[in-house]
């Protein structure tokens, strides 16, 4: 089992942020986690990389229950892509050595580059369709762009669990599909680790998310196989609200019903 989440509860100020919250993800799944702002899906990955402790019931990951295993080691195994992690890093570093840092997980680079580091980065800019980009400086790289750097930085330190926080966040139509692409690619390739993909919108849901969590209100309200989640009735029941729910190439689109 990747994550192993039993009857979670996780309280703060007085406000239950996660209620009783159940979720099982195995080998082999890629998850996509929707939910509107505020929700608590940040909350949750938090809770999975031992940030946060749960008030009431257990959290395994990668087979650790959390209590006998030490998190700081954990989390190495665990990449997590965030924009806000983007602010963080060097403007004017090269991107090679920004993927590249992703190894120690470190921001910058303090030992000298051994060659098979450089072979690695250039392998994962390819697989991403990114390596047109190598030697550029970060700054110079269009949101898009810089999204699949920071994924091919994740990937550098070979995690197990590789989340994927709102990537499409801020890119255009096409900038979008283009990384969707990459990811589909990534999700399909050989050793690739369980994908957790954070969003508000299901049509990025690509066909290799194979399972669906939809939180609301700390509230897994619904979880399993995505074609079973991503149901007009499901989605209706979850935005409480009725949408229509239109398919096209396996991927959902929602509009709010007239
Ligand atoms: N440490 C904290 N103390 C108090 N409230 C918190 C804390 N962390 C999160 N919250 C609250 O918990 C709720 C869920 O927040 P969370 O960041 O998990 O939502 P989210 O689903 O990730 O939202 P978004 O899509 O906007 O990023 C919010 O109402 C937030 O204000």
């Amino acid at each position: 089992m990747i994550i192993n989440i039993e009857h979670v509860t996780w309280r703060r100020e007085g406000l239950t942020l996660l209620k009783d919250v159940n979720w099982q993800v195995a080998t082999g799944e890629h998850w996509a986690l929707l939910g509107l702002n505020g929700s608590g899906k940040t909350t949750l990955l938090n809770m999975i990389n031992g940030y946060f402790w749960p008030s009431e019931g257990s959290v395994s990951v990668l087979g650790h229950p959390f209590g006998e295993i030490d998190l700081r080691e954990l989390r190495k195994s665990i990449g997590w892509v965030s924009t806000s992690l983007q602010e963080k890093l060097y403007a004017a570093e090269r991107t090679q050595n920004i993927v590249i840092s992703g190894k120690h997980a470190t921001i910058g680079l303090y030992d000298s580059i051994k060659e098979e580091e450089l072979a690695f980065a250039r392998s994962l800019m390819d697989q991403l369709s990114c390596a047109h980009l190598w030697d550029r400086e970060f700054r110079t790289c269009s949101q898009g762009e810089k999204q699949k750097l920071l994924i091919a930085r994740a990937l550098m330190a070979k995690p197990r669990i590789l989340i994927l926080d709102e990537p499409c966040n801020g890119l255009d139509l096409f900038s979008r599909e283009r990384l969707l692409a990459s990811i589909q690619e990534l999700a399909k390739s050989a050793h690739a680790p369980t994908l957790i993909y954070v969003t508000h919108h299901t049509e990025e849901i690509l066909p290799v998310f194979t399972h669906a969590l939809l939180i609301r209100g700390g509230e897994a309200v619904r979880c399993g196989r995505t074609e079973e989640v991503l149901t007009e009735e499901g989605l209706s029941e979850f935005f409480e609200s009725p949408v229509v729910v239109e398919k096209h190439r396996e991927r959902v689109y929602v509009r709010m019903a007239d």
